[in-house]
């Protein structure tokens, strides 16, 4: 079985500390995330740079996109993007234009769960229609009120979608191995990286946790 990918999440308004931030942690991820309040407050600018800066990393822009899929989805592709998101509450054709972007761009569409009702409805459709990846997603706002992926990320990888399963959501040290086993095979990681006195020490142990799972 491949191993799973490390996603770090970039969650930083500020361009040179995503940057700063983004040089410590290179060397132990897979992908860099443009969260999607850096992507709101930077824009293009930031993808550029950062797929220029670190060719060996993929770059996921979180567009977290709810409308117009294919036409704002479009010049992030074009930009570098590997991976853009698409909320998964949003419009069956919101989600296809992403799809469609991705593809005109030799990339990747990831469906966004966050808020989902129905997660078992809207990941086989998204499946089906061609998303590469869903995202089981426990946001900020949910974690402060206690909330974990780890659920929901049960009832997705019970689906066997064929398709790559994300899981981010205030994933540690201590969850990352769990989170691989149960079928993730994207973590994403972001305050545990970013709040951590060492990042980059941080970005190591949870690599090393990550291969040996
Ligand atoms: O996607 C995220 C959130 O919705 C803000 O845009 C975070 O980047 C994601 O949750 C990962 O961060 P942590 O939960 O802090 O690991």
């Amino acid at each position: 079985m491949a191993k799973a990918l490390i996603q770090m999440a970039l969650d930083s308004l500020d361009f040179d500390q995503t940057i700063a931030l983004a040089e410590q942690v290179a060397p132990y991820v897979d992908i860099l995330e443009i969260g999607t309040p850096c992507i709101k407050y930077n824009g293009l600018e930031i993808v550029t740079a950062l797929k220029t800066k670190f060719p060996n990393n993929l770059i996921l822009v979180d567009l977290k996109t709810m409308d117009a899929g294919e036409y704002e989805a479009t010049p992030f592709y074009e930009a570098g993007a590997d991976i853009c998101t698409v909320l998964g509450v949003s419009d069956k054709a919101t989600m296809g234009g992403v799809i469609k972007a991705a593809n005109a761009n030799n990339a990747e569409a990831q469906i966004d769960l966050i808020s989902v009702k129905d997660k078992k409805a809207v990941a086989t459709e998204a499946a089906k229609n061609g998303a590469q990846i869903i995202g089981v997603h426990t946001g900020l706002d949910a974690q402060a009120a206690g909330q974990t992926p780890f659920a929901d990320l049960k009832v997705i990888a019970g689906l066997n979608l064929g398709v790559r399963i994300s899981v981010a959501g205030g994933l540690n040290k201590d969850t990352i191995q769990d989170t691989v086993r149960a079928g993730a095979t994207i973590v994403v990681v972001g305050a545990a990286i970013y709040g951590a006195p060492s990042p980059a020490e941080s970005a190591k142990e949870l690599r090393a946790l990550v291969d040996a799972a």
